[in-house]
């Protein structure tokens, strides 16, 4: 891969997941933006190969997570840089992205868990929030069509929590539950507890509640509208060409 200049015109951008409720978000954003080129729109029974007749140098992908891996194997193998939106991304599956990417060092590969900047923000937050706290759990509120739980972002969160108590020397937090119904404490990420709330009318929420002895610190964001996925699915696509190498996290594009 060649370092792009001004005069190789607007970036080439193919959408996976285009008829979805982001993907379709994701065009429109694009075809709008004045700098960016919408050259290929892939759905479910789509070929991949559309990319490369339409000389994609970018995808943006928001599928699902049984199928993601297989689309970035191609764009890997393909010299495509990809942008991507889909949930379910645990350390194995990042390690063998890491591992594909070994051989192409100039290619830019972005898993950002959530592309809201608000909710970006407030993961980094939690993190800087972490050490201060003897207590930290997660509820991630969704809209009941999504099909995996719990939320890549409410995973994210707690895997960052985690990290942070354990840089700090944390003692584990503390739980008296001996008795317990399924699910009734939510799922252990790492060592933090996540709650999944399915609501008819909401779209992507999250709660970060930390507890001490006589305070508590609630972080909460709200997406009220998948629009507010574009603008940091746009600042990726301007800036992918800037960070070659596997990227997890919109942060790492940010100046945070
Ligand atoms: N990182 C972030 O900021 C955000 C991430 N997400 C994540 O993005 C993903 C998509 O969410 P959402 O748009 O709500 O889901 P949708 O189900 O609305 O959209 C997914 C689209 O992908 C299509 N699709 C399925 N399989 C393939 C395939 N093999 N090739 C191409 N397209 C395919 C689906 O088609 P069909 O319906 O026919 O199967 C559907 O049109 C989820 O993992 C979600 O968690 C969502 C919002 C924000
Ligand atoms: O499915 C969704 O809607 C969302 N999925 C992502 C996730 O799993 O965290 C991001 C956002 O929460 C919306």
């Amino acid at each position: 891969m060649t370092k792009r200049s001004e005069s190789d015109g607007p970036l080439r951008v193919g959408v996976i997941g285009a008829l979805g409720r982001v993907g379709a978000e994701v065009c429109a954003a694009v075809e709008v933006s004045g700098d960016l080129e919408l050259v290929a729109r892939i759905d479910a029974g789509d070929e991949l190969s559309t990319l490369v007749d339409a000389r994609a140098e970018v995808v943006v992908d928001f599928t699902h997570p049984d199928v993601v891996m297989d689309t970035l194997r191609f764009c890997v193998d393909n010299d495509i840089q990809a942008v991507v939106g889909t949930s379910g991304f645990d350390s194995a599956r990042l390690q063998t992205l890491a591992e594909w990417l070994e051989g192409k060092p100039e290619l830019g590969v972005l898993i950002a868990p959530n592309f809201a900047i608000g909710a970006v923000l407030s993961i980094r937050f939690a993190e800087i929030a972490a050490k201060y706290y003897d207590s930290a759990e997660v509820i991630e509120l969704h809209h009941p069509r999504k099909a995996d739980a719990p939320s890549g972002t409410a995973a994210h969160t707690a895997r960052l929590i985690t990290q942070a108590r354990q840089a700090a020397g944390m003692a584990p937090m503390l739980d008296a539950t001996t008795q317990e119904a399924d699910g009734a404490r939510g799922n252990l990420v790492g060592d933090v507890r996540v709650h999944s709330l399915r609501i008819a009318g909401l779209i992507a929420h999250q709660e970060v509640v930390f507890g001490t002895e006589g305070e508590t610190l609630t972080l909460r964001h709200d997406s009220l509208d998948r629009k507010s996925f574009m603008p940091g699915v746009l600042l990726a696509l301007r800036s992918i060409h800037d960070h070659p190498g596997l990227s997890v996290g919109l942060d790492e594009y940010m100046d945070l």
